[in-house]
């Protein structure tokens, strides 16, 4: 490790003064900034590791922050800060601004991880296992990590940021953080550990221990060669009017691979009456507020709601339900094929929006399921050219190739699957009015049939809405 890295304070007096009327208006401009809509009031410093001294010609902190946005408690954002006297044209676009006032005043910050020598300092530290202020750099058991290796952020839109090194591995670093056990590295390690082949096992991660509390900061795993998600490839097969069954077979395949080796992983329980009713009504109170939200959901309203209500009547004649610890945002954008064909699930952190202790909690895998058959009807919905009954015969060969490894078809259980895919149609609903509003009418079409739905197992799709553009 190079001595840079080993200089390390864990504070640093005034830094918050010299970055705070930069970042108010520069974090609220990330993809990853979770508060949209509500301007930060300030700012708090959880945590502040300087990993390449501020004062030599290129300084870098490390800094955990908490964006104030009264009345409601703000977020905890993990950032590095690149500081030098001026930035050279290559990282104009990694620009934060330039520092009128406390410590660093005259100095230029940016964001480090477009520059490659601070991406470098963060694969060295975990290289050597180093510990930096409250930092951790670990890895897996006897695991190595090639050195040298030419680090590139990756540019497409995402929750997080993440470097791939030499197309050798890729390093995720989370951004809006909570204390706790981290479901995105939890899972893949236990998945690994387990032999399961369908997920990239992690190598190292990051880790801070804050006031008592432990963070996951970032997980480094290798990098899928030459990969294409499945939303990619589901559009390119449609553009040409081909269908994507044999894929979603395999898909479903993969789904049930991963299920099984959670179930023997982690533990699991039996759901019954009082935790469905309890399930359900959870479901209920999401639709409720989600039609407050959203004004469009308000007409299907009572229809979903049976939905609901069919689940926990069926909980009440009797009927358990087996739960285990599950992907949580399965969709065909977490789901990575190799170049020789192979498909790995990625991205196990679990819907954002719910806390970490229900993104931790185990759930029926039906809930995985609902959200691939919601892809599918996604990409049918999505395409300028739409192919008649594509999404159907994806679902059905999904079910297929998922009861081919675990034994169990999920359309056998159609009151549990379309509560799920309820749930799953109106939390789409919800994130497409904030983030996509273009894509709105994409989960509402999902909506309508739904609320039409009587449990049949038949999987239907209505008439492709207004189409937004993939
Ligand atoms: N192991 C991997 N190999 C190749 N590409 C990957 C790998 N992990 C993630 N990616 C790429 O990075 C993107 C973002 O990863 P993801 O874990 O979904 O991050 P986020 O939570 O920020 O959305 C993915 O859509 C995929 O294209
Ligand atoms: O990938 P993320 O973890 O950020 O998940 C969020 O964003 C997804 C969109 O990028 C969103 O997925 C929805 O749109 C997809 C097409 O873009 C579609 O395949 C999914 O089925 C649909 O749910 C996801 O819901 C959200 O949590």
């Amino acid at each position: 490790m190079s001595e840079a890295v080993s200089r390390s304070l864990t504070s640093t007096p005034g830094l918050l003064e010299s970055l705070d009327p930069l970042l108010r208006e520069w974090l609220p401009r990330q993809r990853w900034f979770a508060g949209k809509g509500r301007p930060v009031t300030g700012f708090t410093l959880v945590g502040a590791t300087e990993l390449l001294p501020s004062d030599s010609k290129l300084g870098l902190y490390h800094l955990l922050v908490r964006a104030e946005q009264s009345p409601v408690p703000g977020d905890c954002y993990q950032l590095l800060i690149g500081v030098r006297e001026a930035l050279p044209p290559r990282l104009a676009p990694a620009l934060i601004g330039h520092v009128d006032r406390g410590p660093l005043t005259g100095r230029t910050v940016y964001e480090a991880l477009y520059d490659p020598r601070p991406a470098e300092v963060l694969l060295e530290a975990l290289r050597a296992r180093a510990r930096i202020g409250g930092l951790f750099f670990e890895a897996e058991r006897e695991q190595e990590i090639r050195p040298g290796l030419v680090p590139r952020v990756v540019t497409s839109e995402q929750s997080n940021s993440s470097i791939v090194y030499g197309d050798t591995y890729i390093l995720k670093v989370l951004r809006r953080v909570v204390p706790g056990v981290n479901p995105d590295l939890e899972l893949p390690l236990a998945l690994a550990r387990e032999g399961c082949p369908r997920v990239p096992p992690p190598k190292a991660w990051i880790r801070a221990e804050l006031d008592g509390e432990p963070y996951v900061l970032g997980v480094l795993q290798p990098f899928v060669q030459g990969a294409t998600d499945g939303w990619e490839l589901a559009l390119r097969e449609l553009a040409k009017g081909e269908d994507f069954v044999a894929e979603a077979r395999a898909l479903g395949r993969a789904t049930a691979e991963v299920h099984t080796a959670l179930a023997r992983a982690l533990p699991t329980v039996t759901l019954g009456r009082t935790q469905v009713e309890l399930m359900a009504s959870a479901m209920t109170e999401r639709l409720v507020a989600a039609a407050q939200a959203v004004p469009a959901l308000r007409p299907y309203e009572p229809g979903l709601r049976s939905a609901f209500e069919a689940l926990a009547a069926l909980a009440a004649e009797g009927r358990t339900w087996t739960a285990q610890r599950v992907h949580g945002d399965l969709h065909l954008g977490q789901c990575l094929r190799s170049p020789a064909g192979q498909w790995w699930l990625i991205d196990f952190e679990g819907e954002p929006a719910k806390s970490l202790t229900e993104r931790r909690m185990p759930q029926p895998p039906l809930r995985d399921i609902a959200g691939m058959l919601r892809s599918f009807d996604y990409a049918a919905h999505s395409t300028p050219s739409p192919v008649p009954g594509w999404a159907e015969s994806c679902r059905a060969a999904y079910c297929s190739g998922y009861a081919e490894v675990s034994g169990t078809d999920p359309r056998t259980d159609p009151v549990l699957l379309r509560a799920c895919e309820t749930d799953k149609a109106v939390y789409e609903v919800v994130y497409e009015a904030r983030h996509r509003p273009d894509w709105l009418p994409v989960p509402l079409s999902a909506v309508r049939r739904l609320a039409l739905d009587d449990g049949n197992p038949a999987p239907l799709t209505s008439p492709a809405p207004r189409r937004p553009h993939p």
